[in-house]
């Protein structure tokens, strides 16, 4: 058995607490994981300028669009049997269920770099900044349209890149006991390296 464990001495600041990025993005990545798209998964996060979220969305079905009807096929003889026609993007769901007045100065973390589509909801709704993760569709010519109207319009974008790739959440985590003496050697810890 490979052990492992790691010290917190409980007496001094955490020094492993997430940037407002990770933060942010790790927000608009979590909001994903409620779409119901079988391929692609994306989520956005509106922030405000005093760092508050004002807005979550995810990639799915308009209300009163059953997400069990309406199809999740990318191809189909006819047009109207792919999701495209139906699905509101991530960003402009986490702009239209914004729980502010308004988006006005905000920035917007997104999984995914928007489509033409989304960044002329995102530049009339007065969003000034795009922070996003991936660009894996720069070669279409709806993100560089995307880009072309960014530009015009003054949108600041750029593409974060994480120091680490994963953050755990671990819901047993709370539970765990922290003496100011501990060294944690914990289960779940064990067993993963176990599995390396
Ligand atoms: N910036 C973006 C880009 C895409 N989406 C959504 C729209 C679809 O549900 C899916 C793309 O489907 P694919 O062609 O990859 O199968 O992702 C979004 O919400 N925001
Ligand atoms: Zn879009």
């Amino acid at each position: 058995m490979v052990k492992t464990f790691f010290h917190r001495d409980i007496n001094k600041k955490r020094e492993d607490f997430l940037s407002w990025t990770e933060y942010f993005m790790a927000t608009a990545f979590l909001a994903a994981k409620r779409s119901k798209d079988p391929c692609s998964q994306v989520g956005a996060c509106i922030v405000n300028e005093d760092k508050k979220i004002v807005g979550v969305g995810y990639n799915g079905m308009p209300t009163g669009c059953s997400d069990d009807q309406f199809p999740w096929s990318k191809t189909a003889e006819s047009e109207l049997d792919t999701k495209y026609f139906y699905v509101c993007h991530a960003e402009m769901n986490a702009i239209v269920n914004r729980n502010s007045a308004d988006v006005k100065n905000c920035t917007i973390y997104v999984a995914l770099f928007p489509c033409n589509e989304c960044a002329k909801i995102i530049i009339q709704s007065g969003i000034r900044e795009v922070v996003y993760m991936s660009d894996k569709h720069a070669e279409k010519a709806a993100t560089e349209a995307a880009k072309r109207m960014f530009d015009a319009a003054g949108i600041k974008y750029w593409q974060y890149i994480p120091q680490n790739s994963k953050i755990v959440i671990d819901f047993t985590e709370i539970n765990w006991s922290k003496q100011p003496t501990d060294v944690h050697l914990h289960e779940n810890i064990i067993k993963e390296m176990e599995n390396l």
